[in-house]
């Protein structure tokens, strides 16, 4: 406190007790001065020891002039403001600001301080107006898309209930959406809407409609840029506009595996400062086809099985995907196919070192560095690496790859608990043909604390790109079948000679790309 020149010290009433209260331009402080007296207390962030407390400017919401009639703080009484000129209650503002409640969750507090002098309280509200001002990644105009439809249908509820009156608190305009059908949102940020006029677009609902909102930003970058998104060898160039996420959603896994919650007033709070945090983005290819983009769970076999069968269950809502899992648990289906993967190189740690991805993470931050690094020195191409793939062949129960942990309310260190936000690669999981029992086993393990990984039959590998082949050759549209040249009849044959002996038919998955299955099952991602 001392090292930062004061900007502001003045002797005001919290509640009728006279604070000794400071502004410099990284804190606000208010300490008790009676209190202060007897204590030496050193002050802690946002609580109140010893009679002080003391909030971060980048923390503080919003700072208000209280009018004469409005409630009371913490009392919640109305109360009549005393006429005497003498009150040093007369004149108040209150601040509203961050505060930490259970782990990771944020709530906006309220301080109210008085003072018998009304220039003294005006000079107040605009030195601390004229501080947060200085805050320049602070969004002032957001574009909103609300999903009435995901999770238990509380989109509109949660953002009318519990987000627009803090925007309105912090002064941020909005312009609402609420979607009108799947891909509106998409759509709209695509071709229409003018995004000069925001400085980032918020999503209400789920990793669905997250997904949507990425990838109406990410084409719309790539066609401004002049980016043909159907090429795998050209780089995509990064959005200029932030999402912030209010979750109301089913899995919600975007939200939480970066935010640490899935809490709407949290997130509010974090979009309200300003946060921000990099993504990493895989691309989806099938030949040169563009599928699509994914940065949660790219899964085949059990998760790819668990949303086709959740899709017909909508209806149900969030426990769709419990029913479905039990399902497609039991019927322990098994898939065939070949993987090959490019495994990442450098400082970028392991699936399976137990380091978790935080703000600021040192990993994430060398990977970019790196990246520009090899930019500059314009490194050698992806086509010079071609020996230096993996191949594996096998028969397998679930293959995921995790671009983040996935954490989720379901599993809440999520898929792969070490995988980072922003490393540029993605953790490839390959649960091979095992037992009911030893799968039970692994799932269970996503809900505790022992390692996944740490069965004979799980590997996993961090990985820049990745191919999947299904061993028989798909069958995905008639075009598909006259362009490979392999005839319906062709297929069957084939499937009928190897499985003369067991009588068993062999079957493909589907892929769930963040919530969406692919129309294809062979494909290529960066
Ligand atoms: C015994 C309990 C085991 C619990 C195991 C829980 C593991 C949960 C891991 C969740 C990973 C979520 C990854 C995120 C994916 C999102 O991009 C996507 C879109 O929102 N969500 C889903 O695909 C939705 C995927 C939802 C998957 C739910 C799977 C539930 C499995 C239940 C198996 C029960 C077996 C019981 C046998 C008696
Ligand atoms: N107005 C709408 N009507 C119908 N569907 C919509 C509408 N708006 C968006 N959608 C679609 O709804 C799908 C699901 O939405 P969302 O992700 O919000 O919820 P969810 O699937 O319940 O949650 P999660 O994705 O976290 O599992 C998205 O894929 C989105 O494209
Ligand atoms: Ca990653």
């Amino acid at each position: 406190m001392e090292k930062q020149s004061r900007l502001l010290c003045s002797e005001l009433c919290v509640q009728r007790r006279l604070y000794e209260v400071t502004l410099n331009c990284a804190i606000l402080a208010w300490k008790d001065i009676q209190i202060a007296k007897k204590h030496t207390g050193r002050a802690i962030y946002g609580a109140v020891k010893a009679g002080s407390s003391c909030v971060p400017v980048c923390e503080i919401i919003a700072v208000q002039e209280k009018d004469d009639d409005t409630p009371c703080k913490n009392t919640g009484k109305w109360q009549k403001v005393p006429q005497s000129p003498a009150d040093p209650c007369q004149h108040a503002f209150t601040v509203f600001y961050v505060e930490r409640t259970r782990q990771h969750c944020w709530w906006c507090s309220n301080v109210t301080f008085h003072c018998s002098d009304h220039s003294l309280c005006l000079l107040w509200v605009q030195t601390i107006r004229e501080q947060l001002a200085l805050l320049t990644n602070r969004p002032k105009s957001l574009l909103v898309y609300i999903n009435p439809y995901g999770g238990k249908q509380r989109g509109k509820q949660i953002y009318d209930h519990k987000v627009a009156p803090i925007f309105s608190r912090a002064s941020i305009s909005t312009d609402v959406i609420v979607t009108e059908r799947a891909n509106h949102a998409r759509d709209h940020l695509k071709t229409e809407a003018d995004l000069k006029k925001y400085d980032g677009v918020v999503c209400v609902g789920g990793d669905g409609m997250f997904s949507e909102i990425m990838h109406g930003l990410v084409s719309r970058t790539q066609q401004e840029a002049g980016v043909d998104e159907n090429s795998m060898e050209e780089t995509l160039m990064p959005c200029g506009l932030r999402i912030g996420i209010i979750p109301a959603g089913s899995t919600d896994c975007i939200c939480y595996a970066t935010v640490g919650s899935n809490d709407p007033v949290t997130s509010a709070l974090h979009i309200i400062v300003g946060d921000s945090q990099a993504m990493d983005i895989c691309s989806v290819h099938n030949e040169d086809r563009f599928l699509r983009y994914s940065v949660s769970l790219l899964g085949y076999g059990f998760y790819g099985d668990v949303l086709t069968d959740s899709e017909r269950k909508r209806w149900m809502g969030p426990a769709r995907y419990d029913i479905s899992g039990v399902k497609t648990f039991l019927s322990h289906r098994y898939y065939e196919g070949t993987v090959s993967f490019l495994p990442a190189e450098g400082n970028l740690g392991s699936p399976r070192d137990k380091m978790q991805c935080r703000t600021g993470c040192s990993v994430c931050r060398q990977s970019s560095s790196d990246k520009l690094v090899s930019k500059n020195e314009d490194s050698v191409s992806d086509a010079e690496c071609q020996d230096t793939w993996t191949v594996i062949r096998g028969k397998f129960l679930a293959i995921n790859a995790a671009s983040m942990s996935c954490a989720c309310p379901r599993s809440p260190k999520g898929l792969s608990p070490s995988a980072h936000l922003a490393d540029g690669t993605t953790d490839l999981i390959l649960v091979r043909k095992c037992s009911r029992l030893d799968f039970l086993r692994h799932l269970l393990r996503h809900t505790n604390k022992d390692d996944q990984f740490d069965h004979s039959f799980v590997e996993v590998y961090r990985v820049k790109q990745f191919r999947f082949s299904p061993r028989y050759q798909e069958c995905d549209s008639e075009v598909d079948l006259r362009e490979s040249g392999v005839t319906g009849k062709r297929f069957l044959s084939q499937i009928c000679r190897e499985h003369r002996a067991c009588g068993c038919m062999p079957s493909q998955s589907n892929w769930n790309c963040d919530g969406e299955i692919l129309p294809h099952t062979a494909i290529q991602v960066r």
